[in-house]
């Protein structure tokens, strides 16, 4: 189509006509939102003049809490009408600038043929007739992702429309002008996406509305699985899918779901910050985001220092790194398993008659209750019942008897001196919690017995309140002990298969328990027993979990969390061949559908968008079973293969190839490495030079330049150009490591370059017409 030909200035006029009607729509949102605005100051204002205060008698203040209850209802109104122009006019200055990015003329079997212009919003003409621009997530924008012309169907709630597309056409509009247009034959034409996936690396992730592939729609628009599981190859869109399905979720059911009834499991806070934008791009409320670790600091913070899933990984690379094999594989294995679980829910059986552990409960450094009286209370009740519900008999027994010593130690001189001993302070204290909990008339504390009666009550329950606080907190349960019980001698566990190193297990885990020390694969484990003994502590307000790098999560930890989250539809995505974690080499991961026993719909992404086709070619070779990876036909340079032998040599290498990728005009560098403790060799040698950021914690977040990082911190994100650090490290040869080769080359959008210090056997398999060998003399 020729830039003057007729359907350019047809469709020019047309762009023209709707910007038109959006700066009126402006107007009249300025004007509504001035006087609105206004309305709200004085609102403000004259609060206290419309209300009628008097609390002379009950039936007078009643009067005037509903009188000040209807004045702030009606100014709460406002607000929120102001949030909501607020929100629209930024709509509107977003669509000002491309109001739309693709059409379909489409003849609906018995009706006239009509043009359909889809946009991130919808907008309608002035009489709010009819639609200048469709929603991209209205049922008819389906069409779009799904049907090439020809003939096309959609789904609406009252049954499927059919019809034939006539002609399906692209925009690129940028400043509010026609920069480009493509009609297209198939799905999502190559030239715009070309164009897009061309641009630089941001610190953001940015929306993919325009340009979204039919097999990535399906997902985005499932309504219809409880679990959906995405396997989906490096850079296949798997996150991007995953925001444009929240979004999705937010419109379609938008009277009934808020973004704060959708959470996201992320792998790390880097990627949280990483992903923040897109929704907020979109015009919605982002949706709730926490790793699993928050969620277990939360919860056993105070109770032991925890592993973090990057030190237990660290700890493994290292082992492996040093040709010792994968450190502590076995007890990671077991403890990830179901197994492991169904061994818990085993023993949980076993304590409902015999082996709870409880503690003493002091007060005054004495024992008032003992754990054997605890234990004996526990075991006299009905044993059908629940755990849990066993538990909370015993601790409304507690309380009953924590009163009974309340008014004993009343009477016990302790308290007598006690009360007579207060500072000024204590003194006030009690005086005005007294007087709060309407404990005494105003006679009382001018007579000396009853004041003092009162103060011997104040100071006993200051401290019992403590001990009922721990109560109520389930500590009278020694579930560190009950853990431990599992690993005892005593415990004896039949028919079940135990791996070979069980004393060793045994002994590790008592150990770490009696220093106070969780190590991630007891964390999920130890978390299920305390909930079942304590009750679980479920969220229902959840409606949808969506779980990205889904494969890092071992079945324990996904089994857990799905009990968290009872009304919630999960969304699981991830990547097998990215699987880097020690729970999940070799095993099955959450992303095969057997694991949840046939009530699963699993979807696959199989081409790769993210990185150049070169890229794709080669990091395919690193997998066993990579062929099934498809690239997305975007040309670029073939990666290089630098060979160095010293330092120094490789020092000079990775400045020179980082300055020319600069040069070349890239952003975003990444070298790389395979550990933290490589990152810091590698920040080293070329940190200062090359003025990069080390990123050694998942609570930096990403920014633009060149940066030093870990594999592992770099999961989920992508850069320009990425730099690995030293391929030839013994680490990547280990099982499970060629997988952390392949996650770090396919973060590289346009340019890979990869080092090796030293011969590299992964690299050899890789046929050699497909990357440039290069020698640093030839740098
Ligand atoms: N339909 C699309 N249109 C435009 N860009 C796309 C599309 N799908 C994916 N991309 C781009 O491809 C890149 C990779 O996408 P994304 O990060 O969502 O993939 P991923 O499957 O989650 O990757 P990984 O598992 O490697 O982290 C991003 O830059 C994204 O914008």
């Amino acid at each position: 189509m020729t830039r003057d030909g007729n359907e350019w200035s047809v469709e020019r006029s047309r762009i023209a006509d709707v910007l038109k009607v959006i700066e009126t729509k402006k107007e009249q949102l300025l004007l509504n939102t001035t006087s609105l605005k206004e309305d709200i100051i004085d609102l403000r204002k004259k609060f206290w003049d419309d209300v009628t205060v008097n609390f002379d008698e009950v039936d007078d203040a009643v009067e005037t809490y509903a009188s000040i209850k209807q004045q702030s209802e009606l100014l709460s109104e406002r607000e929120r009408s102001h949030g909501h122009y607020h929100k629209n006019k930024q709509l509107l200055e977003r669509m000002e600038k491309s109001p739309y990015f693709g059409r379909i003329d489409f003849e609906e079997e018995g009706e006239g043929e009509e043009q359909i212009y889809i946009g991130v919003s919808s907008l309608m003409d002035e009489k709010e007739e009819y639609f200048l621009v469709y929603d991209w997530r209205a049922p008819v924008s389906s069409m779009y992702y799904d049907f090439e012309p020809g003939p096309a169907h959609y789904l609406t709630p009252s049954g499927t429309v059919k019809g034939e597309i006539e002609l399906k056409r692209q925009f690129v509009i940028e400043n509010s002008q026609l920069a480009g247009m493509f009609n297209t034959g198939i799905t999502i034409g190559d030239s715009l996406l070309q164009k897009v996936l061309g641009d630089r690396a941001s610190s953001q992730m940015k929306s993919i509305v325009a340009t979204i592939q039919k097999e990535q729609n399906a997902i985005i628009r499932n309504e219809s699985s409880r679990l959906l599981l995405v396997q989906g190859v490096a850079g296949s869109g798997k996150t991007s899918a995953a925001m444009q399905r929240v979004a999705y979720l937010l419109y379609r059911y938008r009277k009934q779901i808020g973004a704060d009834q959708i959470l996201l499991f992320s792998p790390n806070q880097m990627f949280s910050s990483y992903v923040a934008a897109v929704l907020p791009e979109l015009g919605e409320e982002p949706m709730q985001q926490s790793t699993f670790q928050e969620y277990v600091s939360k919860r056993l913070d105070s109770e032991f220092t925890l592993q973090t899933p990057f030190e237990q990984l660290e700890a493994s690379l290292a082992t492996k790194a040093s040709g010792a094999g994968p450190y502590n594989q076995e007890t990671v294995d077991f403890k990830s398993s179901v197994y492991y679980k169904e061994m818990i829910d085993h023993y949980l059986t076993q304590l409902s008659t015999n082996g709870m552990k409880f503690r003493n409960l002091k007060f005054r450094g004495e024992v008032v209750i003992t754990a054997e009286e605890i234990k004996e209370y526990f075991y006299q009740l009905d044993p059908s019942m629940k755990m849990a519900n066993r538990v909370d008999l015993v601790k409304d027994w507690l309380f009953s008897e924590l009163k009974r010593i309340e008014k004993e130690e009343q009477a016990k001189d302790w308290a007598e001196e006690e009360a007579g001993l207060l500072s000024k302070e204590e003194y006030h204290q009690a005086f005005q919690q007294l007087e709060r909990g309407h404990n005494f008339d105003e006679e009382t504390f001018d007579d000396f017995e009853k004041e003092e009666w009162l103060l011997r009550n104040w100071v006993v329950k200051r401290r019992i309140d403590s001990l009922r606080r721990k109560v109520a907190d389930y500590q009278f349960i020694h579930i560190r002990k009950v853990y431990g019980g599992m690993f005892h001698d005593s415990y004896s566990i039949q028919n079940q298969k135990l791996p070979k190193s069980w004393e060793i297990i045994c002994n590790r885990t008592l150990r770490n328990l009696q220093q106070r020390y969780l190590p991630v694969e007891d964390q999920t484990p130890y978390l299920y027993l305390k909930d079942q003994l304590e009750g679980k502590k479920v969220n229902t307000s959840i409606r949808y979990v969506f779980m990205d790098e889904a494969q890092d999560y071992s079945i324990f930890q996904f089994l857990y969390i799905k009990e968290l989250f009872p009304h919630a539809q999960f969304t699981l995505l991830g990547d097998k061949h990215q699987a880097i974690y020690s729970h999940n080499h070799g095993q099955k991961t959450i992303l095969d559908e057997q694991v949840h026993e046939g009530k699963a719909t699993k979807m696959e992404l199989s081409r790769s968008y993210r990185s150049t086709k070169p890229i794709v070619d080669f990091t395919k070779c690193l997998l066993k079973d990579g062929a099934e990876i498809e690239a997305f036909n975007r040309d670029g340079q073939l990666p290089r293969v630098w060979k160095t032998e010293r330092n120094t040599e490789a020092k000079k290498a990775i400045i020179d190839v980082v300055r020319s990728r600069q040069k070349e005009g890239h952003k975003t560098i990444a070298i790389l490495c395979y550990s933290l403790e490589e990152s810091k060799l590698a920040y080293e040698l070329v940190g200062e030079e090359l003025d990069a950021a080390l990123i050694y914690k998942e609570t930096q977040s990403f920014q633009e330049g060149v940066l030093i990082l870990p594999v592992y911190l770099a999961k989920g994100i992508e850069f320009d150009g990425v730099v690995v650090y030293n391929a030839a490290n013994p680490g990547y040869q280990f099982e499970g490591g060629h997988l952390m080769l392949y996650t770090a080359c396919t973060r590289a959008m346009h340019e890979l370059d990869i080092f090796i210090h030293n011969n590299c056997p992964i690299l050899s398999g890789i046929p050699v017409e497909l990357y440039m060998k290069k020698e640093t003399a030839a740098l």
